[in-house]
């Protein structure tokens, strides 16, 4: 069985950033950017005042000068009016300012009488102007390589660039197999239980910015496997859910390689989630989650999602955090045990403590954990005070 640091680079292996499409900005936010955007404009495109009051000249800006009031700038409203020596234009934030070289000094430190002015006697040294390109020039390039945030919106916005150029969003078909399942909403037979499966991973998929197809549930046949597989072809990713494993009505893998799978891996040495699969299918990645449903999670989470993310453009592995152990643990075994854990607000610090039941069936305890204790493969016993790593959930 191979690693899960070597499945890893193996899924990721399987997919590559999707081709470009060009979106409004509008349909942006989340999307990864395929070039560069450049700045169509300087921006601000003039000084202008950071403040509402009035526009002096250098020259007449000294403590206690009376200066006359002679016409208005306004944002979006410049002053085109004369400008002589003794002279305060009224300005308002925003307003272009009326010459270079002036200063802005704020309405609530002047004594403001009919038409003149007059400055304080104490001179503040700022000049509440904002100098043409200060956030930046034409031609400047902007490209992160995140989903684009809110902010980062803004910025383009700005830039004056209506559309951008984003990576494709990966179309991913999600198949739930098993005679047991019915959807939810339905009634269960004596031996049926609901699916959940199809909507946590929906749930995660759309979470990471693409696009989820979820097809009816499978049945243990292989007709019923090999519809399904046909429903899902033209997906960028093929998620599947059950019959991963080696029991007689484990089909998953026997059907997809029927139909042409190459198989990259299946097994890997990590708790929940041995019966891992993935592979090339036709034009798909095939990404075959085992049944229970914390495995198929947790696998979601370590695999699914740097897969997602490649696919649209960036890099999100998982990143490990640190916590102190709040309460001790028994060895890992010989694979890498993700445990759902609960983080306790501590400084420097959080504490982590382990669910008792780790079996990965209980979707209770799942829904409560908020993190994953990593366990190495092969670790010993912990005790509590120590520090461990842990993936946020
Ligand atoms: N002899 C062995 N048996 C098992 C092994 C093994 O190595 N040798 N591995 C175990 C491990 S580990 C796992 S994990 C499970 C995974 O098996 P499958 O991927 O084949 O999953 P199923 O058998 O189809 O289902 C397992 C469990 O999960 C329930 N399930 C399935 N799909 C859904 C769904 N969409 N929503 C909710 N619950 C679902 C299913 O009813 C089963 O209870 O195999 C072990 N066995
Ligand atoms: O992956 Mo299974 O027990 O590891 O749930």
């Amino acid at each position: 069985m191979i690693t899960v640091e070597e499945a890893l680079e193996k899924v990721l292996d399987l997919v590559a950033p999707l081709p470009a499409e060009t979106v409004p900005l509008r349909r942006a936010a989340g999307r990864v950017l395929s070039r560069a955007v450049t700045a169509r404009l300087t921006q601000p495109p003039f000084d202008n005042s950071s403040m509402d009051g009035y526009w002096i000249a250098a020259a007449d800006h000294r403590p206690g000068a009376v200066l006359r009031v002679e016409g208005e700038a306004a944002a979006g409203r410049r002053y085109t009016g004369p400008l002589v020596a003794g002279q305060a234009v009224r300005i308002f934030t925003g307003a272009p300012c009326p010459a270079p070289g002036g200063i802005v000094v704020l309405q609530e430190n002047v004594t403001r009488v009919g038409d003149s002015v007059t400055l304080p006697e104490v001179l503040a040294d700022k000049d509440n102007i904002r100098p043409r390109g200060q956030d930046f020039a034409e031609g400047d390039r902007f490209f992160p390589r995140h989903p684009l945030s809110a902010r980062d919106i803004g910025l383009i916005a700005a830039m004056n660039v209506a559309e951008v150029s984003v990576h494709r969003r990966p179309v991913v078909a999600i198949l739930s197999t098993g005679d047991e399942l019915v959807e939810p909403g339905d009634t269960p037979g004596p031996d049926q239980i609901i699916a959940s499966n199809g909507l946590i991973l929906a749930a995660m998929v759309e979470a990471a910015g693409a696009e989820a197809h979820l097809l009816p549930i499978a049945r243990d046949t292989e007709d019923s496997l090999r519809a399904a597989f046909t429903a899902a072809r033209g997906a960028d990713l093929i998620l599947t859910s059950g019959g991963a494993s080696v029991g007689d009505h484990d089909l998953v893998g026997v059907v997809a390689g029927a139909m042409g799978l190459e198989r990259s891996f299946w097994k890997i040495s990590m708790r929940p989630g041995k019966p891992l699969m993935a592979g090339r299918m036709g034009q798909s990645v095939l990404l075959g989650l085992p049944g229970n449903p914390v495995s198929a999670t947790v696998c979601a989470a370590l695999f699914l999602r740097p897969m997602l993310a490649r696919m649209l453009g960036h890099d999100a592995r998982p990143e490990p955090l640190r916590a102190v152990l709040a309460a001790a643990v028994g060895p890992a075994g010989p694979r890498t045990h993700y445990m759902r854990a609960r983080l306790i607000p501590a400084s420097p610090l959080p504490r982590i403590e382990a669910f008792e039941s780790q079996d990965s069936a209980r979707l209770g305890i799942l829904a409560e954990a908020d993190a994953l204790l990593i366990r190495p493969l092969g670790d010993g016993p912990r005790s509590a005070g120590e520090i461990v790593e842990y993936l946020p959930l």
